[in-house]
């Protein structure tokens, strides 16, 4: 599956007792295979409609991802006919709801915000990180961070298009300011309501779109008075809309998914 050309395989393995355990070479050696951004696993969940697991390319399990939930939810309502389900995850609890034939809304919950739950090493303001990046000859600053079940530092950058996102990506990513790694997102702000952002992914490198960078960024422009608390974030495969709620401070993330159909993977455990 895909959401706004973030790539998955969703493995299904609710009829299954207990854990599955993978191993980071096992992931590995499937997403060399099958060109994933991430590995979704479903499991049972006596309190949800299914536990979701999720695996980055590199093989190393993750607590969060926006547009795999989305997935998610989409292959669950499809198979149940329901208009709204539930999916466990290692951050929380998660409900999916169809916007659309081909469009899921997830209520991601609350962004984290504190230096200690992103996290950083070291206390700082995570409005605007003292964080400085160069690579390829760019020079960017003061990221915003903010954890969506995951961490994301967020650049605002003028020109996001002739950035040196390969050169960049692994450089924020393994900086020891973030010590379980982070996702780093670069954001040209159009206006309040439209940002384009491209990611370079924790453990998977450019994607085509990430739906917690999607929320982070929205969350960090915001902080920053450069958007609106809703607004469509543009990304290479597709645009995105969050929305971070006055009301109750959840984040809704909205977006298209496609079902690419099945591939044959042998799980051996
Ligand atoms: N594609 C995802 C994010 C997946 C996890 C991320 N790479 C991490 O390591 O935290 C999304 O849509 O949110």
């Amino acid at each position: 599956m895909n959401g706004a050309g973030n790539k998955f395989v969703l493995a299904d393995a609710r009829a299954r007792a207990g854990f599955l355990g993978l191993s980071r070479n096992t992931v590995r050696a499937w997403a060399h295979a099958l060109h994933f951004d991430q590995l979704l696993v479903l499991e049972h969940s006596d309190s949800a409609d299914a536990f979701m697991r999720i695996w980055n390319a590199d093989g190393d399990e993750v607590g969060a991802c926006g547009n795999g939930t989305r997935a998610a939810g989409w292959f669950l309502m499809e198979e149940s006919g329901k208009p709204a389900v539930s999916i466990g995850t290692a951050s929380g609890l998660l409900q999916a709801v169809r916007a659309g034939a081909l469009t899921v809304s997830v209520d991601m919950g609350k962004p984290r915000l504190d230096w200690q739950d992103i996290p950083l090493a070291r206390d700082m303001d995570t409005v605007a990180l003292d964080y400085v990046a160069e690579a390829g000859g760019v020079r960017i600053e003061r990221p915003g961070a903010v954890s969506m079940g995951n961490p994301h530092a967020v650049f605002f950058v003028s020109d996001v298009e002739t950035l040196p996102i390969a050169r960049l990506g692994p450089e924020v990513e393994y900086d020891p300011l973030f010590p379980e790694r982070v996702n780093a997102g670069f954001a040209q702000i159009y206006d309040e309501t439209h940002i384009r952002l491209r990611v370079w992914e924790r453990g998977a490198g450019i994607t085509a779109a990430c739906g917690t960078g999607a929320c982070a960024a929205l969350v960090a422009a915001h902080r920053r008075g450069l958007a609106d608390r809703s607004a469509s974030v543009m990304a290479d495969g597709g645009e995105l809309h969050v929305e971070w709620r006055v009301t109750d401070d959840h984040v809704i993330l909205t977006g298209p998914v496609e079902d690419e159909g099945e591939v044959d993977l042998a799980l051996e455990i």
